[in-house]
């Protein structure tokens, strides 16, 4: 989630695109469900490519050889430890174009509109591990992740956060917040404003709804 809003923030206009598309989709007063998943083929591909930019498990989950192996003609001994570079996989340029964007339409069929991954693969190729060991709760966190993200575009309108800062002149300019960090000049303070009075309401009732469900 923190990805994807993060990409939501450095493109604005991808945010106005997914609410278009909502707002077509969903009927007013509700909130998206999985029915709607087929008619909203934009949330799906911003949620796979939050996958993909800032995938979860860049080097995955390490494991270890239980008998000897052989991989394009390199013998690896039984205890040797693998490491899956899903990093790479994710931003491997042959397979997705400039890899480092955040460009949910790569996965979106410009003559259709609907999902393609015939011109960038779908990333569940690699971002929930491989094999035997593969994550087992990759169908609840697509589904959770879809319901979240189509909701929170649906009811929020999000920004960076600003402040005003006095200059030494005096004269006192507007700046976003930006939290820098030694290694990572990325964190960003946003604001979640929810876009009319109407979806205020929504966000009011399912708020106490899921309230209710925990008691
Ligand atoms: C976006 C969300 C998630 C991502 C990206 C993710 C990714 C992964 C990855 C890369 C692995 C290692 C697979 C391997 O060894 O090759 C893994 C393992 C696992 N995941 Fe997830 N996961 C996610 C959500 C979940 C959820 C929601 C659950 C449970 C409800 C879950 C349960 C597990 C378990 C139990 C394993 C260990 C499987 C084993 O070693 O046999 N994961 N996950």
């Amino acid at each position: 989630m923190a990805t994807c809003i993060l990409g939501l923030l450095e493109h604005p206009e991808v945010l106005k695109k997914a609410q278009v598309q909502l707002d077509s989709v969903v009927k007013p007063g509700h909130l998206p469900d999985l029915d709607d998943e087929p008619s909203l083929p934009y949330i799906t591909a911003i949620m796979k490519e939050a996958l993909r930019w800032r995938e979860v498990t860049p080097f995955g989950v390490p494991h270890a050889l239980s008998t000897d192996d052989e991989y394009k003609g390199y013998h690896i001994p039984a205890g040797t430890i693998v490491i899956a570079n899903q990093w790479a996989m994710l931003h491997d340029e042959n397979v997705y174009t400039d890899p480092f964007e955040f460009n949910p339409d790569r996965f979106i069929n410009p003559e259709t509109g609907k999902i393609d991954y015939s011109r960038a693969r779908d990333p569940g190729h690699a971002c929930f591990g491989f094999g035997r060991r593969i994550c087992p709760g990759r169908f609840m966190a697509l589904e959770s992740l879809w319901l979240s993200i189509a909701s929170l575009i649906a009811t929020f309108d999000i920004e960076k956060a600003k402040t005003k800062v006095t200059l030494p002149s005096g004269e006192e300019v507007e700046r976003t917040v930006e939290l820098t960090h030694e290694y990572d000049a990325a964190l960003v303070a946003c604001l979640f404003k929810p876009r009319s009075e109407e979806k205020a309401e929504l966000i009011r009732a399912s708020v106490s709804q899921g309230q209710d469900s925990l008691h």
